[in-house]
């Protein structure tokens, strides 16, 4: 837990450490008032059993004589005024920090759930490659807020709270030191003991909720992602099952949580109540002046009121932290652990520009290995694509073509080997590289969203350009069919496209890609999904591109490929032929 909170100060940056060291003195503050409203109760609930004690103290008599009273009664009704309101304004600040407490540790969460999705998006592809995006979800939308309700909240309860038991026992120390050292001893060692038996069960049940959470997310996103295909083979019961099967591990988990959290009330109570009684006998036994004996009970019984509520969330608050080390775990590795610093572009963009070029991409001795994969996917390949020509990359099933556009991209960067346009190396500004780029692949990704916005993909709806827009419709040959739609190019497609066929989503693809009129256009596998005729009409629409743009074609299928100038044949990793 220790090693959590030191940490915590790396995955916070100056600024908001300031705000929780903020919080801290105005907790410090808030315990001292606590503390203040407890220990006026003995001076007070004296001075209303035995009176006379306005003349026989000399500080109370000169306040008595100063403020020129009458007569007692007047000074006590003054004394209970004042004695409200310190509590008063002890509450009014208690409610101005916890507003400000929760307005920084609610920001504070969205700010982080933020910085992970986009640490997240801004992961190279291979990171991609190697996780769930079901974890990554969880992560973002469960495991931040499970961190900050059950750490960060916690952690500045516990602080508070031992603050103000630490003061309520100094205090107690000083009037009644024999009792107070009993009940510190008694609670001690029972909130300890009862800490560390519940230690590893809550931490696994962390871990349990965790990897459920996961899974549940996992088999949602299966069975309602795979659509059709559940429905046509009937293996709806499958899903629900897969599902149903880890709820029950979360359900466990969280009960068992649940438990640990409100247990420790119930245990602290009856402890205390049992110190609490012990020590009053003690008291009656030894005391026997009777005002100090009703002012020390009720002292005593001030302090049990604050301190039941006080020592159970000390223990609770301790157990949700342990039970969300699993949660910052994963934050905390995926934030700052990773080698990708999240304040860091990857890319190098040094501005808006794209990388424009006069002659030709060469590939040089290009080599890529996946990581934990044992050998090359790529080897040693190396060939030259100039300006305004088609090229078309060939070769069996698992031939290394998708591997070796994926590097054209700047999705991976080889293992070894350059990518050079006319003379500059690519990794060397990849964000322009990818400015002149367009990229069409086999199955295209279509939001819930209008035509438009599914064209102009990731730009904000007062940037989208309409003219452009219909020029890359026109360009894909969908044109036609947007105008004659009755919202044009305010229709909805549906999640994934499900209200358009097949060659539709492949030219919307192939309008988003050009929208931003880039010079170099990749298409991978983007009409083998398609039948024989609509390929042809695809096709013929790229073809009439050829000269204006640079293309490069994977294809399975000759025909695709047959107008291309020239064919890159891969063969196990290899150039074959050029
Ligand atoms: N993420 C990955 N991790 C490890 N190995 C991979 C990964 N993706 C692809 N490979 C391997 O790299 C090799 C080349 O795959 P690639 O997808 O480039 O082939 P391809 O020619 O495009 O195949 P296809 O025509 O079937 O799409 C294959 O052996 C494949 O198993």
């Amino acid at each position: 837990m220790i090693n959590v909170i030191i940490k915590l100060k790396e995955l916070f940056n100056k600024r908001q450490k300031t705000k929780y060291i903020t919080l801290l003195f105005m907790m410090l503050l808030a315990a001292l008032l606590e503390t203040v409203g407890i220990g006026l109760i003995v001076p007070f609930i004296s001075l209303l059993t035995n009176q006379e004690i306005i003349y026989d103290n000399t500080i109370i008599y000169k306040l008595y004589s100063t403020f020129n009273f009458h007569s007692k009664s007047d000074f006590l009704t003054v004394v209970t005024i004042i004695f409200f309101g310190v509590f008063l304004i002890k509450n009014l600040y208690l409610l101005l920090f916890i507003y400000i407490q929760n307005r920084i540790i609610y920001n504070e969460q969205i700010a982080l759930s933020i910085r992970l999705f986009e640490s997240y998006l801004k992961k190279p592809y291979e990171f991609h490659v190697q996780r769930n995006t079901a974890d990554l979800q969880r992560n973002i939308n469960i495991e931040v807020g499970k961190f900050f309700s059950y750490f960060i909240i916690p952690l500045s309860m516990v602080a508070i709270e031992i603050l103000t038991a630490t003061f309520i026992f100094i205090l107690l120390l000083y009037i009644s030191p024999i009792p107070t050292l009993v009940t510190i001893i008694i609670l001690g060692t029972s909130a300890g003991v009862f800490l560390k038996l519940v230690k590893k069960k809550i931490y696994q049940s962390g871990i349990d909720q965790q990897i459920s959470n996961g899974d549940m997310i996992k088999w949602v996103n299966q069975g309602l992602g795979a659509g059709k295909e559940v429905k046509v083979k009937g293996i709806e019961d499958f899903f629900v099952k897969k599902f149903s099967k880890e709820s029950v591990v979360y359900a466990k988990a969280a009960r068992y949580h649940s438990l640990l959290y409100q247990s420790p009330r119930l245990f602290i109570e009856t402890v205390l109540i049992a110190t609490v009684l012990i020590i009053c006998l003690m008291i009656v036994v030894t005391e026997d002046n009777i005002s100090s004996l009703v002012a020390t009970l009720a002292l005593f019984a001030m302090a049990a009121v604050r301190l039941v509520p006080s020592i159970n969330r000390i223990v609770s608050s301790l157990n949700s932290m342990r039970y969300s080390i699993p949660a910052f775990d994963v934050i905390y590795n995926d934030l700052i652990d990773s080698n990708i610093n999240h304040e860091q572009p990857i890319y190098n963009a040094n501005n808006n520009r794209r990388l424009e070029f006069e002659r030709c991409i060469r590939v040089e001795n290009v080599t890529y290995r996946y990581p934990n994969s044992n050998e090359d996917a790529i080897i040693n390949v190396s060939f030259q694509i100039p300006k305004g020509k088609a090229i078309g990359v060939v070769g069996a099933s698992g031939s290394g073509k998708t591997t070796i556009i994926d590097i054209l991209l700047g999705i991976y960067n080889p293992t070894k080997g350059k990518i050079f346009i006319d003379n500059r190396n690519i990794y060397d500004n990849i964000a322009n590289w990818q400015k002149n780029i367009g990229y069409i692949p086999q199955t295209i990704y279509l939001s819930d969203d209008t035509i438009r916005n599914n064209i102009a993909f990731g730009k904000d709806e007062k940037e989208i350009d309409d003219s452009r827009i219909w020029r890359a419709l026109e360009q894909a040959q969908l044109k036609g069919f947007v105008e004659g739609l009755q919202d044009n190019l305010d229709t909805f497609v549906g999640e994934n496209g499900v209200r358009l066929s097949g060659g539709q989503r492949q030219r919307i693809g192939i309008a988003r890609a050009l929208y931003d009129d880039p010079e170099i256009l990749f298409l991978d596998e983007a009409t083998s999904a398609l039948d024989t005729e609509t390929e042809y009409e695809i096709m013929r629409a790229i073809n009439e591109l050829k000269g204006f743009k640079t293309l490069i074609i994977i294809a399975h299928r000759l025909s695709t490929i047959e107008q291309c100038d020239y064919i890159v044949k891969m063969n196990k990793g290899k150039v074959e032929k050029v």
